[in-house]
């Protein structure tokens, strides 16, 4: 069943005069045009079974159609291969990232024995909670398994199950690819003992290829244009995405392992994946930067503290210098709060165990010194105070500098992916993973604006850049608010980049669930033109509680 449901378009913002609320009837940009697609958790029980992670839920698709000042929602689960299996035995039997399906108990010993043998080398589940990637003409939603799933960007329907390892070999990737300005698609994945060798591939698949007789695949071109050795081969590092420049790559081989022999074994030992992950606070984080002309990760050693990031923000090439921002945390226990039970009880409790985020820069020299001194900072940027010193055998420690506390989910405007940037706009968080505000942090002047409204949780903040646009800020934010009080309807909120003042909220008259991520596709490029709003019946949604972000 499909979900289809119009919303009002028309609002009311309010501008302090004095001790006057002036309420204005305002209306979303006539220049906004095109669909918001966004990817989360949904569906976190089936029949008697209850997934334990709020990363384990069936994904859910959703899509605001913006037309002509006016807004239409909809709302799909994605229909994975793990989907329909629960659905058929109307329990989890597929594993997801914290929990681990059981053999099914109606099987005799025999095909119980079977089956833990072959779950011995998993495959992975292909349930794409995460984002959608725009792939040529096509839009997938992603994870980090070796799956993706190619849908219907207009009427969200689920179409082919993609399987990466069929084109580049990867066991792993990641669910946050870039795109260069020709719309290739940039990523990374890691390959586990593929001939022996833990490595993390980062590859490209372009926009435009020529037609076969099978039509137009652009993975079918995918091409691996470097590689990074693992530090260990049977721990590789988890990472959730990298950064990119204009001409280098970005990636952090944090202490945050997965660990290969534990997972082998996970589904013997009846342990979810989640378990095969570790923080090793005594390691380092290796900084590697690959020169993408050359396919080479630069010879010079660069670590810093052991850190664990999930957002790569932005990177940019200065004065011989990388500049890279992240979001890092002190350890891993992010994803321990994530735990539905952690989510349920004492949760404020629970959350103030986790370290908070923090908008971090760092700055690598692109060509170290041979002469310079042991000891010495060999980055001399007069923007940042992140310090790079010498050590002995090519050795360079990076200290960061500390932008911002509390902020996760960030978004830049695309347009400046790789190169110098000033706007990071990104949810708020403190001692909690809920997101409570919204945020623009002007890194040049270190000031903020915050958009938030009691019982709002806002979604990830997107920024859509406005034709012509000047500034880097000129365009407007869109984020879905899910609302805390049954009273109150979400709502897509749509702010003024610049001013940060709320511009229009379209009003939703049914269920929305905090989402992860997700594109917006400017009408001219999809044609969602033809996304007639139907009349179709929702998807009726089982586990009503919104939840949290990642
Ligand atoms: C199923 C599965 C995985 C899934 C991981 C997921 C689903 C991670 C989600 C992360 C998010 C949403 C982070 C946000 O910051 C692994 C561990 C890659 C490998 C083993 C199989
Ligand atoms: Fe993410």
């Amino acid at each position: 069943m499909q979900h289809s449901c119009r919303a009002g378009d028309v609002t009311f913002i309010q501008v302090w005069f004095g001790h006057l609320f002036i309420h204005l009837l305002c209306r979303i940009p006539s220049w906004l045009q095109g669909t918001l697609l966004r990817n989360g958790p949904g569906m976190h029980t089936v029949g008697e079974t209850r997934y334990n992670h709020w990363f384990d839920g069936l994904a859910l698709l959703h899509s605001f159609t913006i037309r002509d000042g006016e807004v239409y929602y909809r709302s799909k689960y994605l229909r994975s291969d793990t989907y329909n299996a629960n659905t058929k035995a109307n329990r989890i039997v597929v594993s997801e990232f914290g929990t681990m399906a059981h053999p099914d108990p109606c099987k005799n010993i025999f095909s119980k024995a079977f089956s833990y043998l072959s779950h011995t080398i998993p495959d992975f589940t292909d349930n794409c909670l995460i984002n959608i990637m725009k792939c040529g003409e096509d839009f997938y939603a992603t994870t980090e398994t070796n799956y993706i799933r190619k849908i219907n960007p207009q009427t969200l329907e689920t179409l082919e199950k993609v399987d990466y390892r069929n084109y580049v070999a990867v066991n792993l990737a990641t669910s946050h690819p870039h795109y260069d300005a020709a719309g290739n698609v940039l990523n990374m994945g890691t390959s586990i003992m593929d001939k022996g060798k833990t490595k993390y591939v980062i590859f490209k698949i372009p926009a435009t290829v020529p037609e076969d007789a099978k039509g137009k695949n652009p993975l079918k071109h995918t091409e691996v244009f470097g590689s990074i050795t693992s530090r260990s081969l049977l721990s590789p590092s988890y990472y959730h995405s990298f950064g990119v420049t204009e001409n280098y790559i970005v990636f952090l081989e944090q202490p945050f392992k997965l660990d290969i022999l534990k997972m082998s074994t996970a589904y013997i030992r009846g342990v979810n994946w989640a378990s095969c992950l570790a923080f090793h606070r005594e390691d380092q984080t290796y900084i590697h930067i690959v020169d993408q002309r050359t396919g080479k990760p630069l010879p010079t050693k660069f670590y810093t503290d052991p850190m664990v990031v999930f957002h790569h923000v932005n990177a940019y090439e200065e004065d011989g210098c990388l500049v890279f921002d992240v979001i890092a945390y002190e350890d891993g226990s992010l994803y321990q709060l994530f735990y539905l039970a952690n989510l349920n009880q004492d949760f404020e409790e629970n959350s103030r165990l986790t370290s908070i985020p923090t908008l971090r820069r760092f700055a690598v020299p692109l060509d170290v010194d041979k002469n310079a001194e042991v000891g010495s900072n060999v980055v001399k940027l007069a923007s940042t105070t992140a310090r790079a010193l010498k050590e002995k055998d090519d050795r360079v420690y990076c200290q960061p500098e500390l932008l911002y506390e509390g902020l996760e989910l960030p978004r830049i405007n695309y347009a400046h992916n790789g190169k110098p940037y000033r706007y990071v706009f990104a949810a708020e968080v403190h001692w909690s993973p809920i997101p409570t505000k919204i945020l623009k942090y002007d890194i040049l002047t270190k000031s903020s604006l915050k958009w938030g409204q009691e019982h709002c949780w806002p979604a990830e903040p997107l920024f859509v850049p406005m034709p012509g646009a000047k500034d880097e800020d000129d365009g407007i934010i869109l984020s879905a608010i899910v609302s805390t009080d049954p009273q109150k309807l979400p709502f897509l909120l749509v702010l003024d980049a610049k001013s940060f003042t709320e511009l229009a909220r379209a009003s939703i008259d049914a269920e929305v669930h905090l989402d992860l991520h997700g594109l917006f596709i400017p009408d001219a490029d999809g044609d969602t033109r033809e996304q007639a709003p139907s009349q179709e019946q929702p998807d009726r949604v089982p586990d009503c509680h919104v939840a949290p972000w990642t």
